[in-house]
This record gives C-alpha cells, structure tokens and sequence, in this order.
C-alpha cells in the first residue's frame, strides 16, 4: 500500500481551456495517507471519476504530478501502477466460476496456486460468497455479481490503494448497509488504502475516517465526517452535509448592526466586527438547524420569524421558518412543542459560522 500524492494536479477535457470553468480538476494538492479509509463525496458532475481515473492510470492528467510514495508516476500505465478499481457496475467473467474470477487478479501476476487459495477462501468468506465459489458467475444475481466485482478488487494485499467508484450503486438497499460495514472491517482486517467514490453523505460517513469534499474540480474540505458537520470549510460543504443543510444568509453593516437584507440578526460583538472588517461583498453568515435555538415565546435577543410549516420525522421536527426575505430551517426535539405562527430565533455565537467569498474566516469567538 501506498501514500497517494497529489500535486499541483489540474486536468481539462478541453484541448485549449482557457477559464477555470474549462477545467474538470482545478489545481488541487491532496495527500491519500497510506492505510486510510477515505471517502470522495460530491455531486454529479464535480469531478470524482476524473480524479479517480487518474489516480489509477487511465488517464493522464493535463498538468501537474500523481506520486506513489514520493514516485511519480504519471506516465505509468494502469497495470503498472497496481492500483485495484472497483466500477458501479460488476466487471466479472461470466462464464468462469466466482472461484476462478476471484483468483484472476492473483493469477495475472503469477501468484502460488496455495496463497491463491488462501486469498480467494478468505476474501469469499468476508464476502459472503464461500458457497457460491463453485458457481458460474453469469447464473449470479445482479448483487452477488457486484460482490463477485468488489471481491476482485479486495483480493491482492500487494496493491497501492483500492478505489471504489460508486460500488453499491446496483445493490439492493438492505444489502447496502451490510457491505459498507463488511468494507470497513476489510480495511481495519487488511490495513488497505481505500478511496471511495460516492454522492451519498451516508455512504461516505458510515465507510470512511476522512472525507474529501469535491465541489467544481476542488477538494474544497478534507476532514472527519464530524469536522464536516461541526466547521464546513465552505458554503457548499455547509449545505451538502446534514439533513437538511445549514442555513445561510446574506449579511452586511449598517448602522452598527448586522442585516440580512431589511432584517436585524442578533449576533455577538465580535461577530458583527467580522462582519464589518469582511473585504469582500459575499458575506454569509452560516449555523445549522440543530443549533437555532426556538422559542414560542418572545425571549431576550430572539428574532421574529413566521412559522410556515412542521415537518414531524418522529424523535424530532423540521420547522420552515421565515425571517424577514429569508427562508430558515430549524431542528427542535420531540420533548418541544413547534410553536405555531410565530417564534422567536437564537442564534448562538459559538454555532455561527462566518463566510466571505464563500470560505469560512475563523472569528476570535470560536
Ligand atoms: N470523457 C469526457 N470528455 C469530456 N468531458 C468529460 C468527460 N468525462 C467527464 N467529463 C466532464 O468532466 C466533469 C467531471 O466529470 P466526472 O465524471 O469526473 O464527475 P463525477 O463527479 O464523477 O460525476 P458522476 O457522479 O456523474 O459520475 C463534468 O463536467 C463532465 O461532463
């Protein structure tokens, strides 16, 4: 296994791209530590494939540099690289045996018969699949197949990193879950560096210790999925990240106070100095529904917002707030009656986050 650099690394399917636009990796630096669990999550469309694809070989970047251990490797091809990729869709040999599809990828670089025995047996029975070894892989169902593909991708311990681009994609929503776990006890059983390609929060925070966040060709965050929650480093991780995303709100001075558009928000000094001193004009100001406090009475430093809708999700509710032109969402706990109509707002300093051309600045209160 090896420590994945990425260096000044920018790539355009474009043969002359001339804007950063033009660019489905813009220049980025990224460290994939060696023996890490480690999840690329983003939307459609910002990138993910291109990195991976990379990475692995199979394609060669515009500029900048891919170093395995300190190596550069950027003019290796893909089977030089040892780099094992598992797709979302099952790449499988159809009419060999889940055993023998197993044992190709140990085959191909001449592994002893017995330790491809040992491998095949081991991986099988992580995988669940010790009882289908005998089968033919095109009698398969659609999920058994994909196992068969991951299982391929698991099976030699001497490759640098293993990507997954989107894996479960085909699997049934049940098994899903039981193979995010089963990844993660292989990485913890087999020491492997994993890079896991997916759209989906969940998937990435129930597989990973450390996620990237890819926005528009970036790595705009890298952190613990509780970093990510806690301290979005970007407007965009803010309202990917959490169910539903932070609010924000477009924010300015006037008069010694701080407004979104025509309404007050009450906000610490230092908040409000942060806001004042910001040298640009896209200024946010950031908190997540979980920390709003609502009250359905007014309270000292509450902002009046209206009440437009609860959404009741059981242990808690999902309150539609307006406050003065701005859409806000809160969170309150089944132990708290949503107020009706109108309730008053808190928002605490401490989960107030500050963002100026989108990117967070630490302000002295945090
Ligand atoms: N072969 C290609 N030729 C030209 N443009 C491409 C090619 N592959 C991807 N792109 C473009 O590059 C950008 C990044 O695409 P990429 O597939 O890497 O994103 P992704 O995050 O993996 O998306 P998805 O989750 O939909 O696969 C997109 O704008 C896409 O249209």
């Amino acid at each position: 296994m090896a420590e994945i650099t990425l260096k000044s690394l920018a790539h355009s399917y474009l043969a002359n791209p001339a804007s950063p636009e033009d660019y489905a990796i813009r220049e980025m630096n990224h460290v994939w530590h060696q023996g890490g669990a480690y999840a690329l999550l983003g939307p459609s469309g910002c990138g993910k494939s291109t990195l991976l694809n990379i990475i692995s070989g199979l394609l060669e970047p515009s500029s900048g540099d891919v170093l395995f251990d300190g190596e550069r490797v950027n003019s290796l091809p893909p089977e030089a690289r040892n780099i094992a990729q598992v797709f979302q869709f099952p790449v499988i040999y159809d009419t060999m045996t889940v055993y023998d599809n197993l044992a190709f990828p140990l085959r191909n670089v001449k592994t002893p018969e017995a330790r491809v025995r040992e491998r095949v047996m081991e991986v099988a029975d992580v995988l669940e699949l010790t009882g289908q070894l005998r089968r033919k892989a095109k009698n398969l169902t659609a999920d058994e197949k994909q196992k068969v593909s991951m299982g391929r991708g698991l099976v030699r311990d001497d490759v640098s990193a293993i990507l997954f681009d989107e894996p479960l994609t085909v699997i049934d929503p049940q098994l899903k879950w039981k193979l995010r776990r089963k990844l993660k006890e292989i990485h913890q059983r087999f020491n492997l560096t994993m890079v896991y390609v997916t759209h989906d929060q969940l998937e990435a925070s129930t597989f990973a210790d450390k996620i990237a966040v890819m926005y528009e060709g970036q790595v705009v965050q890298f952190g613990t999925p509780r970093e990510l929650f806690e301290r979005p480093n970007h407007t965009f991780v803010g309202y990917f990240i959490g169910s539903p995303g932070m609010n924000f709100l477009e924010v300015s001075t006037r008069d010694d106070r701080v407004m979104a558009g025509e309404t007050p928000i009450a906000v610490g000094t230092r908040l409000r100095e942060a806001v004042a001193g910001a040298r640009s004009r896209n200024v946010k100001l950031g908190i997540r529904p979980e920390f709003i406090e609502v009250s359905g009475e007014p309270v000292e430093g509450g902002m009046e917002a209206a009440v437009e809708h609860a959404q009741d999700l059981g242990t808690y509710s999902i309150l539609y707030l307006r406050l003065g032109e701005y859409a806000v969402k809160a969170r309150i706990e089944e132990d708290q009656d949503p107020p009706e109509g109108r309730a008053y707002l808190r928002f605490p300093d401490n989960h107030v986050g500050l963002y100026v051309d989108e990117y967070r600045v630490e302000t002295n209160h945090e």
